[in-house]
């Protein structure tokens, strides 16, 4: 057994570091038996019926875990526990070719196809003890104990007790630098982004899959002072960012200096660029069109616009509206599908980021691996272009339209541009020059988008992105 194996109850996962305590230990160290209130139990009964959630039916992690419509079985544990779920699903699907591998190659013979339960409680153990400072006997007894209570599982329990054991005893922690990227990136995302960055280029993205992301901030002014006073640093040229990046902090936000007073908000320094597309926009009319939770809105009433802010998501435009209210911002919010909006006038510009497969975004969003593939990406680029057309009508004569997402792969990106181009002759793109992103040179293509992969910024990345700009010929 391994060293870490005997430690406290606590456990303490390695990258978000929840305080959650293991099973409940008897004399021996072993743990005992007590049903359903086993300590910890639970949350790694959530965990595996979470991640069942995500790989079976493809559903967001991001919806499961909303803190007021996500599953209610993570929102009865304590926060702690919810933590500890969120920490263990993360490393599941950010590593779960390679934990798929140690279960595999411990095995006698294949799980029956029918065993996804039994499947998922063996991830969720294997995470713990690969990626976690959870002691390996929490780990392994609870996920016993899962096996045990779920009927589908139950007569297995004797196999997830040998095999989680043995990992414990013979494999070696993840994240390490033998971790395959190509092994934890299934073979749609593989395939596509080989055909669109080369195998060199797609292997170096996939690699960044593996790590978490860093939090950057959009502060409001004086991005230099608030680097200072966060333990940050400003990326880009510091009077036209305002991106700051606090590389090691993890945990809440919302207890750090400036985030009760409004000064800044949580915002990837790539998703903060297609604002700047749009230049000068003080006392302007502006719309943004899919807006929900509001980063860019907040860019926008930043810039001194007057904003207009609409989505179809009404739990998101109440998230919009209070951190506009945090950042002491104001616009006008219609809460409306973009197809029916008829606003009276025309916008002298308009934002559409629309929704897509977020591919750019994966290491946030792990789960995005597993819920999404290339039939959904064509879906959504089918919607984009429908969303931007849409959107070219409320655009004044002369007036910029700015597309954008959070998409790596071209079909919603490029593709859309062009499609868009082809069916709109009164618009012309309007080339994105590097001078516009100083200290951003590299995230304009040669055709003029604004493209970033996550590969792309030295010492912690940015989002992958795309931004097309387009003008409205005036005649
Ligand atoms: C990528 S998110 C927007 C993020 C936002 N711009 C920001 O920076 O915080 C896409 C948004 O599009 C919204 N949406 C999708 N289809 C829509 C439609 N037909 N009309 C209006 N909003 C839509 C979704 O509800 C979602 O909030």
């Amino acid at each position: 057994m391994s060293a870490r194996e005997g430690g406290a109850g606590g456990s303490t996962a390695r990258s978000q570091r929840p305080q959650r305590s293991g099973g409940r230990r008897g004399p021996a160290g072993r743990v005992e038996a007590s049903g359903d209130d086993r300590p910890g139990l639970k949350a790694r009964q959530v965990a595996a019926r979470l991640l069942a959630a995500v790989i079976d039916k493809k559903t967001s992690l991001d919806g499961l875990t909303d803190p007021s419509n996500g599953h209610p079985h993570l929102r009865q544990l304590e926060p702690r526990d919810q933590a500890l779920v969120k920490a263990i699903l993360t490393s599941a699907l950010r590593f779960r070719g390679s934990i798929d591998r140690e279960i595999t190659v411990r095995l006698d013979r294949p799980l029956p196809p029918n065993a996804s339960s039994l499947r998922h409680i063996l991830h969720v153990g294997a995470a713990q003890i690969l990626c976690l400072d959870v002691p390996v006997s929490a780990a392994v007894d609870l996920a016993v104990a899962s096996a045990s209570g779920d009927p589908r599982a139950q007569r297995f329990s004797g196999l997830v007790n040998a095999v989680l054991r043995r990992i414990a005893r013979e494999a070696t922690r993840l994240p390490d630098a033998s971790a395959d990227p190509r092994e934890n990136c299934p073979d749609w995302l593989w395939s596509r982004l080989v055909s669109q960055f080369g195998a060199e280029r797609a292997l170096s993205i996939a690699r960044t899959h593996l790590s978490r992301a860093p939090i950057d901030l959009t502060v409001k002014s004086d991005a230099a002072g608030w680097a200072d006073r966060l333990g940050g640093r400003v990326l880009g040229a510091a009077s036209a960012t305002g991106t700051v990046r606090l590389s090691d902090f993890e945990g809440s936000v919302t207890g750090l200096e400036g985030y009760d007073a409004g000064e800044w908000w949580v915002q990837d320094v790539a998703a903060a660029l297609p604002v700047r597309l749009l230049g000068d926009i003080s006392g302007k009319r502006v719309a943004d069109l899919c807006a929900a939770p509001g980063g860019k809105t907040a860019q926008l009433a930043a810039g001194g616009a007057n904003v207009t802010a609409l989505d179809q998501s009404s739990s998101r435009m109440k998230r919009l509206a209070e951190n506009l209210e945090r950042l002491q911002f104001s616009a006008e919010t219609v809460v409306g599908d973009l197809m029916d909006f008829q606003p009276e006038t025309a916008f002298d510009a308009v934002l559409l980021d629309a929704p897509c497969s977020s591919t750019g975004t994966i290491r946030r969003h792990p789960d995005v691996l597993y819920t999404k593939d290339d039939g959904e990406v064509e879906k959504l680029a089918a919607l984009q272009l429908r969303l931007l057309l849409a959107a070219a009508e409320r655009v004044s004569p002369g007036g910029l339209l700015v597309f954008a997402n959070c998409s790596i792969d071209a079909r919603e990106g490029e593709d859309v541009a062009s499609a868009f181009l082809s069916k709109r002759p009164d618009y012309g793109l309007m080339p994105v020059d590097r001078q516009e992103l100083p200290g951003f040179e590299f995230a304009v293509s040669s055709a003029g988008h604004l493209r970033t992969t996550p590969d792309m910024l030295e010492d912690g990345g940015l989002d992958g992105f795309f931004a097309a700009r387009f003008k409205r010929k005036t005649a």
